[in-house]
């Protein structure tokens, strides 16, 4: 009897589990039957008719794309944008509130980021944490960095920002005016790099500030899509260093290493000597110092430190020259700005960030500059990693998307007469906050799971650049070989991920009523911070 039931035991289980199988083949079945119909009946978001394979290749702008894509949502009466360029999907959002709805609250998906030949597969930069896909990585990376520079050390960094702009950009200004925009890349550079390796900068033409501002700028140049045929054919990527025309790759890597080693390197040994200052890598060394994975985590630390130059330091010059520009060209503003601060301050000192909150008008200054001009207008590219529907519209996987912070910013809707710089915009009834506006500060580090975590370092940075300059130096226009004024036309970098304005010509001039030299006097003559 026993033995008779006993096949009914095995057989049962089986049985069952074929039924599950089944069962959960079949559900998957009408599954996928369902999403692929959704995705024949839905229709992709509104854009242009596309050729076949080519999609909308031909027509996809170099330049200003910004300005092409929001007048192109504007002309199609839409708030995003859907192209396709040679297979490869495309999303482009012209409106806060489907930046919102998209990156952030769908942020699970929302959140990769696409990998361009030539710095993401050549070059390593895939290890630069703003370029890295979603994933295990990148959250390391993001952890390392947001628990270094959590707002609440804020006060530590803004100790060094204060430092660099007392004693090596004011005083810098005041002896060769002419030089301004190196010796705002050298303060930025230098509070950067200061707070990441601890090493000493030199005040004028730091020689590291500089290196890593030229690998930089070569790794934007060589991402550009038409720079090099690797950023077209992908396929190059496998021939070998010695091939002839490849050179390129070995270049580019080198410098990569070098500004990711020799600073660190460089911390190390003071360090080991004992004299380093707190910093990024000094404060994780110490940290994982008896981690059973040190070696792992330092790879870790060594690449966020060229990330944090990275992502920072083209961001924040850019901002600071867009604000020198509008000072330039709205002369009102500059008085009414300086004003502020006189009344504040009175003649006998420097700003310091405690100063800041009540200076209001200088802040709505701020917040015009950057909306006037958001240093990247198109944002940092998102990638899906799942489809999606949303508002009717199906979106593809592995689709990128844009934010077009310039459409967002420059929505006649919200900001009339958009392209005027008016901090006034941001007053309301006399009172200096105005609330119910869109505040740009919200739209120009970006949406969701990538937004930009040096935010908070960045605004402090421009909110004490910005008063320090007004409250010593006139900005004015340069004078001709016959003493007249050079007119400015504003103009920026055309076809880049940050809005540069192009160079152009001013001067600064110590204020008249100030001892301006008396004022510095205690920060001349610093060679090293
Ligand atoms: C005014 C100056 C700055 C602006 C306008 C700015 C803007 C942005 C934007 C738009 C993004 C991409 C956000 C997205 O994907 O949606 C970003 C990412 C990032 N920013 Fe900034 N940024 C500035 C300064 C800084 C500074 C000073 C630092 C560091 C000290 C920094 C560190 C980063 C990093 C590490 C990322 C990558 C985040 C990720 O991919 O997870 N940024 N920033």
């Amino acid at each position: 009897m026993g033995l008779g039931r006993r096949p009914c035991f095995v057989v049962m289980p089986l049985v069952n589990l074929v039924k599950d199988v089944l069962f959960v083949s079949l559900c998957s079945l009408i599954y996928r039957i369902f999403r692929d119909r959704r995705r024949r009946l839905l229709p992709l978001p509104p854009g242009l008719p596309r050729w076949p394979i080519l999609g909308n290749a031909l027509s996809m702008p170099l330049t200003y794309a910004h300005v092409y894509y929001k007048r192109l949502g504007n002309k199609l009466g839409t708030k995003f944008i859907y192209v396709e360029a040679l297979g490869q999907p495309l999303l482009i959002v012209n409106d806060y509130r489907v930046a919102q709805d998209l990156l952030e609250k769908r942020s699970a998906f929302y959140s990769s980021r696409p990998q361009a030949p030539m710095t993401g597969l050549v070059m390593g930069v895939k290890n630069i944490f703003i370029t890295m896909p979603y994933g295990n990585r990148w959250r390391d990376h993001r952890r390392l960095f947001q628990q270094y520079f959590d707002t609440k050390y804020l006060p530590r960094d803004q100790e060094k920002q204060l430092e660099f702009v007392q004693k090596s950009l004011l005083p810098n200004i005041f002896a060769t005016p002419e030089e301004s925009s190196e010796h705002v890349a050298n303060c930025v550079g230098g509070i950067i790099l200061s707070m990441t390796y601890g090493l000493p900068v030199k005040t004028h033409h730091d020689q590291l500030v500089r290196f890593a501002e030229k690998a930089f700028n070569d790794l934007s140049a060589v991402s550009a899509p038409g720079k090099y045929l690797v950023n077209i054919i992908p396929q190059l990527r496998y021939l070998p260093d010695w091939f002839p025309g490849t050179g390129f790759k070995k270049d580019a890597r080198e410098a990569l290493d070098t500004l990711r080693e020799e600073p660190y390197q460089a911390t190390l040994n003071t360090m080991d000597e004992g004299v380093v200052h707190d910093c990024f890598v000094s404060g994780n060394v110490e940290k994982f110092r008896s981690a059973p994975d040190f070696e792992h985590r330092i790879v870790d630390v060594k690449e966020v430190g060229i990330s944090i130059f990275a992502a920072g330091f083209e961001t924040t010059t850019g901002v600071i020259m867009t604000f020198i520009l509008a000072m330039l060209l709205n002369h009102d503003v500059q008085r009414q700005a300086q004003s502020e601060i006189d009344s504040v301050l009175g003649p006998e000192r420097l700003p310091t960030f405690s100063d800041l909150s009540d200076l209001p008008y200088l802040s709505a200054v701020i917040k015009e500059v950057l909306r006037w001009n958001p240093i990247a207008p198109i944002g940092v590219p998102h990638l899906t990693t799942d489809e999606d529907v949303y508002d009717g519209y199906y979106i593809p996987k592995d689709c990128i998307v844009m934010s077009n912070i310039y459409a967002m910013l420059h929505d006649e809707k919200i900001f009339p007469d958009p392209e005027k710089f008016d901090p006034g915009r941001f007053i309301k009834n006399g009172d200096m906050a105005n609330d119910d506006l869109l505040n740009p500060i919200d739209v120009v580090f970006g949406f969701g799971r990538r937004v930009c975590p040096g935010s908070h370092l960045a605004m402090s940075m421009l909110e004490i650049t910005a008063a320090s300059i007004l409250c010593l130096f006139d900005i004015l226009p340069a004078l001709d070989t016959q003493g007249k004024p050079i007119d400015v036309v504003p103009e920026f970098m055309p076809a880049s991920i940050t809005s540069h304005p192009l160079p152009f010509k001013f001067t600064f001039s110590p204020r008249k009523g100030k001892d301006v030299e008396g004022l510095l006097a205690e920060y001349m003559n610093v060679d090293y911070i």
